[in-house]
């Protein structure tokens, strides 16, 4: 697939070792590292996919969840056009963290209709026998700040993982059919123009 795609950015936030790399690295070349790294800064894959007969090249960042890579890493949200909110269930903390994820995302991002963005939140390692986080509480905070939908996945196993990546995808073309490329996203084809103007809302 190439061409007339439309290019979305998708970015991925959460704690450190809550596995962004690896569900990254498990939607776009189907493999998983047992031995991953911590990021430094950001990185970034692309796929070509289809969905509901729409052509997208996802652009996939993936950020350094450590907090001493904060000024590497908020640079990179600008142009976002989906947040991926991303937690272990296996750790409580990088759960009551996703409230600051989005403060964060919102403030160093030119989103301009902060009510209308969409976020998906994915609580990873659904794999763990030793949960700290339940499902339902998950999706009681989700439904709370208005970061749906929400999927349990595990980059290892590769539970739910396309799902939540075409997830995004459906989340910010539904919301650019209801409000228009101009009041939300940085959407630009592959021939490098931008079809939308943005400017800073921090
Ligand atoms: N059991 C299990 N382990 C996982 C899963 N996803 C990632 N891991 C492991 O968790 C550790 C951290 O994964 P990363 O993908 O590097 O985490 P990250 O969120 O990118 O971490 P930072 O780069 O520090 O922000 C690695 O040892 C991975 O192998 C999963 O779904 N299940």
């Amino acid at each position: 697939m190439s061409g007339n795609n439309t290019l979305l950015k998708v970015i991925l936030l959460g704690d450190g070792g809550v596995g962004k790399s690896s569900l990254m690295n498990r939607y776009v070349t189907d493999r998983f590292d047992s031995q991953s790294f911590h990021t430094i800064g950001v990185e970034f894959l692309n796929r070509d996919i289809e969905v509901d007969g729409r052509r997208v090249t996802l652009q996939i960042w993936d950020t350094a969840g450590q907090e001493r890579f904060k000024s590497l890493r908020t640079p990179f949200y600008r142009g976002a056009d989906c947040c991926l909110l991303t937690f272990a269930v296996n750790d409580l903390q990088s759960f009551q963290n996703l409230g600051c994820w989005k403060k964060e995302f919102l403030y160093y991002s030119d989103v301009k209709n902060q009510e209308r963005f969409p976020f998906v939140v994915l609580g990873n390692k659904v794999d763990v026998e030793q949960r700290e986080v339940g499902e339902d509480e998950a999706r009681a905070w989700c439904e709370e700040n208005s970061c749906c939908p929400y999927f349990e996945t595990s980059a290892k196993d590769d539970t739910n993982v396309t799902a939540a990546f075409e997830a995004a995808v459906r989340e910010v073309l539904a919301a650019e059919d209801q409000i228009g490329h101009t009041l939300l996203t940085s959407t630009i084809d592959l021939h490098g123009n931008r079809k939308a103007p943005r400017s800073s809302c921090c």
